[in-house]
């Protein structure tokens, strides 16, 4: 479905990815992890059709990004970290200028299921700027996924939210991957990790250093790396019960 080969990403000439080879099938979840500044989110923007390579391809169905940036925006639904909501309305009010907004035909039977899971009821009479992080993360997950994508890209969709929202949060991710939605998302979260991906790509430095299962992190040389990137794979060991 996406296509990524040998794509590069400089700001101001200060290389900031390195040549990234990777695919990611129709229906699949894909969990991104790495160290702060490995270049996730940055990654994330690229396939989001926020930012443009550098360098290389990207392709959609097998045509270049390139020639189809609006097919592509209309498919996906692209959750950033930065919450942008508009922060003097009521939640009721935000709701129903995003539908309004929103140049999709908005499937009641999912939204409404989406907001049931994200709880969003309880705080529908509160003005959002007065709203905790978390409830604001929700909104904007809600709001980001109003359109029913076909590709979900989450840039850390539960950090900050309460654990039995997140616990929530993460099943209704599964259901809607299960349903056959594609699933890319960055976390730091082991247990979101393990509940949603079977496959995982681990970057560092803006190279990425391994593309496999679960279970093959538990093979991967991390003592090759060094500090935070060894951590990381350490950790992911020992929650999946190898040490
Ligand atoms: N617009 C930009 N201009 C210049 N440098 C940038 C820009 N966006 C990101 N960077 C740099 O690119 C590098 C990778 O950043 P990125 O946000 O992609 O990392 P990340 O892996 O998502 O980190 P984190 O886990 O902390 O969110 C960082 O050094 C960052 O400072």
């Amino acid at each position: 479905m996406i296509r990524s080969e040998a794509i590069t990403k400089s700001y101001k000439r200060k290389p900031i990815l390195h040549d990234l080879t990777f695919h990611i099938n129709p229906g699949e979840s894909l969990g991104i992890i790495g160290p702060n500044g490995a270049g996730k989110t940055t990654l994330l923007k690229l396939l989001a059709t926020i930012e443009k390579p550098s360098s290389g391809t990207l392709l959609f169905e097998d045509h270049p990004y390139r020639n189809q940036v609006k097919n592509i925006r209309k498919r996906i639904g692209y959750i950033s970290q930065e919450i942008a909501l508009f922060e003097g309305l009521k939640v009721k009010e935000q709701i129903n200028s995003w539908r309004k907004l929103s140049a999709s035909v908005i499937d009641d039977i999912y939204v409404n299921n989406m907001l049931e899971v994200l709880r969003l009821d309880e705080v529908m009479n509160q003005r959002t700027e007065d709203l905790s992080g978390g409830w604001k993360r929700k909104l904007h997950l809600y709001i980001g996924l109003l359109h029913r994508p076909e590709i979900c890209l989450l840039d850390e969709p539960t950090a900050g939210i309460d654990i039995a929202a997140k616990v929530e949060i993460i099943d209704w991710l599964k259901k809607l991957n299960e349903s056959g939605v594609t699933l890319i998302y960055i976390s730091h979260d082991w247990y979101e990790l393990t509940r949603l991906s079977k496959r995982l790509l681990l970057m560092d430095k803006g190279e990425l250093v391994f593309d496999g299962g679960m279970k093959d992190l538990l093979h991967f040389a991390a003592n090759d790396y060094s500090g935070e990137l060894a951590n990381i794979v350490r950790a992911g060991k020992e929650t999946l019960g190898h040490n």
